[in-house]
């Protein structure tokens, strides 16, 4: 435990002039601030200073430890007593004594003194007269015998004495020391202050200590953060720095690569360079042909102007041979014939042929293709089968004879002439005449199942027809073009485009009587190849067929397609119109062979008078009587201005290659006889 005089400050008055009390503080300040101190109590900052007394310049430090009492005696004893009385010689004695100022205090213990406070002797100077004995005490003498009571008591009351005085001078000593402990007590509170101001002082800085170390915290963790910013950008930095490499490793093979491109394209610009001293050589070379080659293009452009003067020239003859080339075409026509008859002989069909049929019958003599020649076949029971002498001849002559292997080209190629005539502006007509069966809508339209090389004389004549107008419109001439489809069944007349609900009448157009036209039938202006056969396959779609037990596709009306043409040519004034009338007629029987009854014998007896009548009207024709009975059937009612007058006139004789339409044969094979042998007037142009 800390004696509580030694915490307190030495009086001023034990002083020496100098004291420095170290602030507790001063401690620390030479140490780190930013280091952690541990706290310290109060007791502790307050236990370290250190006193130290200055005595003549040399510092003796002044042990904060309590002293152990020490018994003062002898003439440090008297001196104090002195100093306390405040005599001269205490001033003079103080000195020695006032660093130890411990002793006086322990002074007061009287029990120690026993043995220690034997009175020594002292400088008689400074003792006071009463005093001086008592402090000086009797001298010390040998032991009294125990016998000397008297000494002995005289002893005792000396130092009795001495004790008294001794007493008294503790007692000054007292107060004095009062008076000191005020001033020890001033000096503690000013301590104390300044240890207030120190604990304040202390609070801000530990205060500062904690912002310092908050701060340092907050700047640590920056830095942390920073550091580990910094650690990731260098992460990065070494992976770009990796990426860098292997691209520098890239670039630097590309480098190696194009210096080997720059080198091979080094040597191909030393070629290319050659070669542009080449071509520039060239290039002038050219140049000066070019510059001959514009004299020439300009001679050149002078000589295609006179032939372009030429052309037109040539032109305009080829438009005036055009002409002349039509009326030469039409007077060959002429010498022809107005009318001409041309036969063809179907081929067997395929089961006629299984069947055994042979077409031993019919020779086709000759090797101009215009005769036929029939055998009769004997048909004594006894030959029967067989020719025999007996067997009898059928000549017959024609314009041509087609036999079974002829092919639909090669028959349009004998009457594409007729459909040219009706573009040149004459009325044009060709029939199919003949048995059932014999090939008339073969002939004229083609098969059911029909393909190009199969294709009849109306496809053929349509196509060709549009291909003529097309050339012909490069020398000025421009066509429109009308098409009907009419059926004449059981003497009626039926419009095959419309839908034949109505009744038709022929009529004539105008009052000259030059042409005829059907009521409520229906005419299309066509413009292409592909709209005409359009039309032909919705007529015959609409056309009439009744089965007969002569053809299992037996037609049993006439057919008429009417292709109306009218040209004009601007550059030559020149117009024309013409007409194409392509007929399949109706199966010629003998009543006798069809085995008609009822509607079907109705169906054939007209039949048959409307291709007779037609003979008839040929034959007037022929005769040049003065009534051509034109009216006597709806057939050369309505063909009225397409037989005799100026028109032309085919007509194909179908035959059929059986043996047993021997007979059938022979009639058709006679009737176009006689309509060949007509001369029915010299064909006119209608020309305007
Ligand atoms: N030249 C030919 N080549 C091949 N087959 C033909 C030839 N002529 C006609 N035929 C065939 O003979 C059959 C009868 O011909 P088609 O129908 O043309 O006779 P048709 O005289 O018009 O008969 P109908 O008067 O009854 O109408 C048909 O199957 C037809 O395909």
């Amino acid at each position: 435990m800390v004696h509580p005089m030694s915490k307190l400050p030495v009086p001023s008055k034990l002083r020496p002039p100098q004291v420095n009390v170290k602030r507790p503080l001063a401690v620390d300040e030479g140490k780190d601030e930013g280091a952690p101190q541990p706290k310290r109590s109060k007791s502790e900052v307050v236990a370290k200073p250190t006193v130290t007394v200055r005595t003549n310049g040399v510092k003796k430090p002044t042990a904060s430890k309590p002293q152990k009492p020490k018994v003062v005696s002898g003439p440090r004893a008297v001196s104090q007593v002195n100093r306390a009385a405040g005599g001269s010689t205490r001033q003079a004695a103080a000195k020695p004594a006032a660093a130890k100022p411990a002793k006086q205090i322990v002074a007061r213990n009287p029990a120690p003194a026993r043995s220690t406070a034997r009175p020594r002797p002292t400088n008689t100077s400074t003792a006071k007269p009463g005093v001086t004995s008592a402090t000086n005490g009797p001298k010390k003498t040998s032991k009294r015998p125990a016998w000397d009571l008297k000494g002995r008591l005289a002893d005792i009351e000396s130092q009795l004495e001495v004790r008294n005085v001794a007493n008294s001078q503790l007692l000054q000593e007292v107060t004095a020391k009062r008076g000191d402990n005020d001033v020890l007590e001033h000096s503690n509170k000013q301590q104390q202050a300044a240890l207030e101001r120190a604990d304040s002082k202390i609070l801000q800085l530990e205060r500062q200590v904690r912002d310092a170390e908050d701060e340092l915290a907050s700047t640590t963790r920056r830095l942390q953060r920073d550091n580990s910013d910094l650690l990731q950008t260098n992460h990065q930095m070494e992976r770009q720095l990796v990426d860098t490499r292997g691209d520098l490793a890239a670039s630097r093979q590309e480098c190696s690569g194009l210096k080997q491109s720059v080198a091979q394209m080094t040597a191909a610009q030393a070629g290319i360079t050659a070669q542009l001293a080449n071509t520039k050589l060239n290039y002038e070379q050219s140049q000066e042909a070019g510059r001959r080659y514009q004299a020439e293009i300009a001679e050149l452009k002078a000589v295609i102007a006179e032939h372009q003067a030429t052309i037109a020239d040539q032109d305009s003859q080829i438009r005036d041979n055009e002409t002349t080339r039509r009326k030469l075409h039409n007077t060959i026509q002429e010498l022809k014939g107005n009318i001409r008859v041309f036969c063809r002989v179907r081929p067997l069909l395929p089961d006629e042929a299984s069947s055994g049929d042979e077409i031993g019958h019919i020779n086709f003599a000759g090797t101009d293709n215009k005769s036929i020649e029939l055998t009769n076949v004997d048909l004594n029971e006894s030959n029967v089968g067989t020719r025999s002498s007996s067997s009898k001849k059928f000549d017959f002559a024609f314009d041509r004879v087609f036999d079974p292997s002829s092919t639909q080209a090669e028959v349009f190629e004998e009457i594409s002439q007729l459909v040219q005539s009706a573009l040149d502006g004459y009325n044009v007509c060709v029939f199919a005449y003949g048995q059932t069966g014999s090939g008339k809508t073969f002939t004229m339209e083609g098969p059911d199942n029909v393909e190009e090389q199969t294709e009849g004389m109306i496809p053929r004549a349509v196509r060709q027809i549009f291909q003529t107008a097309g050339q012909l419109r490069e020398k000025g001439w421009e066509y429109t073009m009308e098409a009907s489809f009419l059926e004449i069944y059981n003497e009626t007349v039926r419009d095959l485009l419309g839908a034949g609900d109505k009744k038709c009448e022929i009529k004539m157009a105008d009052a000259k009587g030059t042409d005829v036209e059907v009521t409520n039938s229906t005419t299309v202006t066509v413009t292409s190849e592909g709209q005409v056969q359009s039309l032909l396959g919705r007529a015959t779609h609409n056309r009439a067929v009744a089965a007969t037990n002569c053809n299992e596709r037996s037609s049993r009306s006439h057919s008429v397609f009417r292709l109306k043409l009218n040209g004009s040519n601007a550059l030559t004034g020149e117009s024309s119109q013409g007409t194409l009338n392509l007929v399949d007629l109706a199966g010629s029987e003998r009543l006798s062979q069809s085995g008609s009854t009822g509607d079907r014998l109705r169906e054939t007896k007209n039949i048959n008078r409307s291709l007779s009548n037609l003979g008839n009207v040929i034959m007037a024709l022929a005769n040049k009587e003065h009534h051509i009975p034109y009216r006597n059937s709806k057939l050369t009612h309505l063909l009225q201005n397409s037989l005799g007058g100026n028109s032309k006139t085919l007509m194909f004789v179908n035959v059929s290659p059986r043996e047993e339409n021997f007979q059938e044969s022979i009639c058709s094979l006679r009737f176009a006889t006689k309509v060949n042998q007509c001369n029915i007037g010299t064909a006119q142009k209608k020309v305007k």
